[in-house]
């Protein structure tokens, strides 16, 4: 049975703990604030109860048996010490995860992988002065990972590839689900396209177009409906009959609405008949009325569960 270690044991820690040790891996937890490690494995050994009365528990191992493959400690050499991977789940200050790093890159041994949850640093700033640097990647989750499923694998230029071949394996096997970036960029790719979606949300706001509580609507009413199951170039994919035609369908649309938001680079050229032919090898154009009523039989039944969620008791909000 692999063992996987953790290091920091706070809000993603503990998410990466109760996924590995859903997946049958032997967990060690450390951090440098020892309270931090027992209050981990208390609010998990609570959390998996819950999760099991409620039915979402992952793997096929019950609630116990999940708590039995997780354990605490004090030292970060035996946090280490056979590990096929350390997940990295230090704050997201530099100083104090390049510390961590150091520190964890004096104990740990080959092949373990070094893996780090961050949300925004480059692998290649976090790693470049580690020994163990060629077996350094970004595994990036996102917030709540037990429920959010995506995980970005971000490499340095000198990870080696097995690394990132086992690392997606590992996440699979946990019911993530990776994106592998070709190469390091600041904010990889999730929160370049939070912080674009939010950019203009402030914008919006702030120029008095609409409230706070309308802005939000058109992402949960509009958008993410679609985007629960459709990614954005699928998404325009079905609303044309590929991208060349929704760039030109939409020219208009697109260059008036982008002019007051600067250049739109991309929907031309060597790009669109790129994502064109990956998207249509996917969905050939022949298949797209098919892939429409898939979508919008997905749309009803996600209306269904809207209903539900909406009929939920509205805890938290002013009344
Ligand atoms: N909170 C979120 O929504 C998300 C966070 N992340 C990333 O995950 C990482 C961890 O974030 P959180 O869990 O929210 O932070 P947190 O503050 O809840 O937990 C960090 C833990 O690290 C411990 N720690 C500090 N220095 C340490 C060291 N040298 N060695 C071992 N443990 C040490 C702290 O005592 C604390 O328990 C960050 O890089 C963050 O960007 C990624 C996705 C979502
Ligand atoms: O939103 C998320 O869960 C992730 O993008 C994160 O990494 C952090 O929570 C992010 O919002 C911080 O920038």
């Amino acid at each position: 049975m692999e063992t996987i270690g953790i290091l920091g044991s706070g809000l993603i820690g503990r998410s990466w703990a109760m996924l590995f040790a859903a997946a049958g891996y032997q967990v060690r937890l450390f951090d440098i604030e020892p309270k931090q490690v027992q209050g981990a494995l208390k609010e998990i050994e609570s959390q998996l109860a819950e999760l099991e009365k409620t039915k979402l528990l992952r793997g096929t191992r019950t609630a116990k048996q999940q708590m039995a493959l997780i354990s605490g400690t004090t030292s970060l050499k035996e946090c280490v010490a056979g590990a096929l991977m350390v997940q990295e789940c230090t704050p997201e200050i530099l100083d104090i995860k390049m510390k961590a790093l150091r520190d964890l890159d004096a104990v740990v041994q080959a092949p373990t992988i070094i893996a780090s949850s961050t949300s925004t640093h480059m692998p290649s700033i976090l790693s470049k002065d580690l020994k163990n640097k060629e077996r350094f990647i970004v595994a990036h989750p996102v917030n709540p990972p037990y429920y959010v499923r995506l995980v970005e694998l971000v490499p340095a230029p000198y990870t080696e590839s097995w690394v990132a071949v086992k690392v997606r394996a590992i996440m699979e096997e946990t019911g993530q689900v990776p994106v592998s970036l070709k190469k390091e960029v600041p904010g990889f790719s999730l929160n370049r396209i939070q912080y674009v979606i939010l950019n203009e949300v402030w914008r919006q706001v702030a120029d008095g177009v609409l409230d706070v509580t309308d802005v939000d609507k058109v992402m949960s009413e509009g958008l993410g409906p679609r985007y629960a199951f459709l990614g954005a170039l699928e998404t325009a994919h079905l609303n044309a009959e590929g991208m060349q035609s929704y760039a030109e369908r939409y020219a208009t649309t697109i260059h008036s609405v982008s002019s007051g938001m600067g250049p739109v680079p991309h929907m031309q050229g060597a790009v669109l008949a790129s994502v064109d032919k990956q998207l249509c090898d996917r969905i050939p154009l022949d298949k797209l009325q098919e892939r429409r009523q898939w979508r919008d039989a997905a749309l009803t039944k996600l209306a269904v569960l809207k209903k539900e969620v909406e009929a939920m008791p509205k805890t938290g909000l002013r009344k």
